[in-house]
């Protein structure tokens, strides 16, 4: 995807706090998953609370590029016309998948069995992730899909006219190879069984029995292992998205650790998959609670109530990283405010993501005088909170941060920005709108300093 601003930054005062009532948007995974099974299903999906970042969209625009009538977004409303599970046509172009590892991921199995030629590429940092975690799997199922050198995107995707299913144990816990495999599986001779050695985010299997198609489950000695049987249809449902709680993450930090701080964050997405993030906050100590529980659209909702909070360090107990796997970077941001020291192992996949988290959110703590150690596979933070302080003191300086095109990493430092003694400049900004359109509003919506600039 182009981008309206190729370098937007943030300056962030210090002195600001988190306070209101609002919504977040809406959540990514679920998104891009709409439209793959709104498009391969029959009939018409009807989408609402759909985010309209920039990941999203590209998925979107590839299936209108093969073909599939997709109207909207109009105020998070989709509708997408399905032309069934072999309607797709091969489009006439590469198929950019932006920034979104889910999209190129996903679609590689959805499209590895489809009897289609079809090239994948991504943005900068996108094209620089590790894609045989898929395509090996794949291949095992008969797919051809060629990468460039070192097993980066593009992919190439060559026609071939059917593939075998599979058993298979995934090697790390991927909620995304979980899901291409899955997606391939719909198209398989047979049954494609994926084990999982913890459970990752289910949002595949919950949209696929939403959309009508069988998805069995149960334990096994490895973990939990997901079958479909390939040749079933899927049919056309209605889905409502949830905000999404890696948006609201931030929010959800900045009341902590911001002085007089109290948000009411509306009706966000807490799959149980989804929510370490909460219990990662509430073994530091924060003031979180939940509220309205109830159910949408398959799909377990809350308004979550967070305020000003004395956190500790923890040792984050490794069966809640999967559960967190994205919101690790603003997690940080609470580890350096809290009292005592965090200790995460068992993150190694944070150093893949769209940029390498362990490094990047190591050299920001860093340059704001935080002890940070990476670890191989997480970090040491001694945070800066000292007993008996109010919460919200400023604890370090303010620095100038390079976000190194990764929208998480933008964010987290303009949350640690309310506890910085000096202004915090962050450059690199412009992905933010992948993931979460309109944060420098809201942020200042909610009484954060910031200012944007190109
Ligand atoms: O399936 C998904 O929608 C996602 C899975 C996770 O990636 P991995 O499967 O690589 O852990 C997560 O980091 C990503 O933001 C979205
Ligand atoms: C890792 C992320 O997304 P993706 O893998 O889809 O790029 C993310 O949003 O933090």
């Amino acid at each position: 995807m182009s981008h309206s601003h190729d370098n937007l930054s943030y300056l962030v005062q210090p002195g600001g706090t988190a306070t209101g009532t609002f919504r977040v948007p809406g959540d990514k995974s679920i998104s891009h998953r709409a439209i793959m099974f709104g498009a391969i299903a029959e009939g018409t999906t009807e989408v609402t609370g759909f985010l309209e970042g920039e990941d999203a969209l590209s998925t979107m625009q590839a299936f209108r590029a093969m073909g599939v009538p997709i109207e909207g977004p109009t105020q998070g409303r989709v509708v997408i016309h399905g032309v069934g599970k072999h309607g797709l046509q091969a489009p006439t172009q590469p198929l950019d998948c932006g920034n979104a590892g889910t999209a190129m991921r996903l679609l590689a199995g959805l499209l590895a069995g489809q009897n289609l030629a079809v090239t994948l590429i991504g943005d900068a940092s996108l094209s620089k992730r590790p894609m045989r975690r898929v395509t090996v799997p794949l291949g095992l199922m008969g797919a051809q899909i060629d990468t460039a050198e070192g097993d980066r995107p593009p992919l190439q995707i060559r026609p071939v006219p059917t593939l075998k299913g599979l058993h298979y144990t995934l090697p790390m816990a991927s909620a995304q190879v979980k899901s291409a495999l899955l997606l391939a599986g719909l198209y398989a001779e047979g049954e494609t069984v994926v084990t999982e050695p913890a459970p990752t985010r289910d949002h595949t299997e919950r949209m696929l029995r939403a959309f009508g198609y069988a998805v069995v489950e149960q334990q096994s000695a490895q973990g939990k292992q997901i079958s479909v049987q390939g040749g079933g249809q899927l049919k056309a449902t209605q889905i409502d998205v949830p905000a999404d709680i890696s948006s609201a993450a931030f929010f959800m930090v900045a009341a902590a650790i911001a002085p007089n701080a109290s948000v009411l964050i509306q009706h966000v997405g807490i799959n149980p998959t989804r929510t370490g993030v909460i219990d990662i906050l509430q073994l530091m100590g924060a003031d979180l609670t939940l509220e309205n529980v109830r159910e949408v659209g398959g799909e377990p909702v809350a308004d979550i109530r967070v305020r000003s909070s004395v956190l500790r360090g923890i040792t984050i107990p490794e069966h809640l990283v999967p559960l967190a796997i994205d919101e690790f970077p603003v997690l940080f941001v609470a580890a350096a405010n809290a009292i005592g020291t965090t200790l995460l192992t068992g993150a190694a996949e944070l150093r893949v993501k769209e940029s390498d988290r362990i490094q990047v959110m190591a050299d920001g703590l860093r340059a704001l005088g935080v002890e940070a150690e990476p670890l191989p596979d997480g970090m040491r933070i001694v945070g800066l909170g000292q007993p008996n302080q109010p919460v919200g003191t400023a604890k370090y300086q303010g620095a100038t941060i390079h976000a190194q095109g990764d929208h998480r990493i933008a964010m987290s430092f303009t949350v640690a920005a309310l506890c910085a003694k000096t202004a915090m400049q962050i450059h690199d900004c412009q992905h933010v709108a992948t993931s979460f359109p309109g944060f420098a509003q809201l942020a200042q919506q909610v009484g954060i300093h910031l200012q944007v600039s190109a």
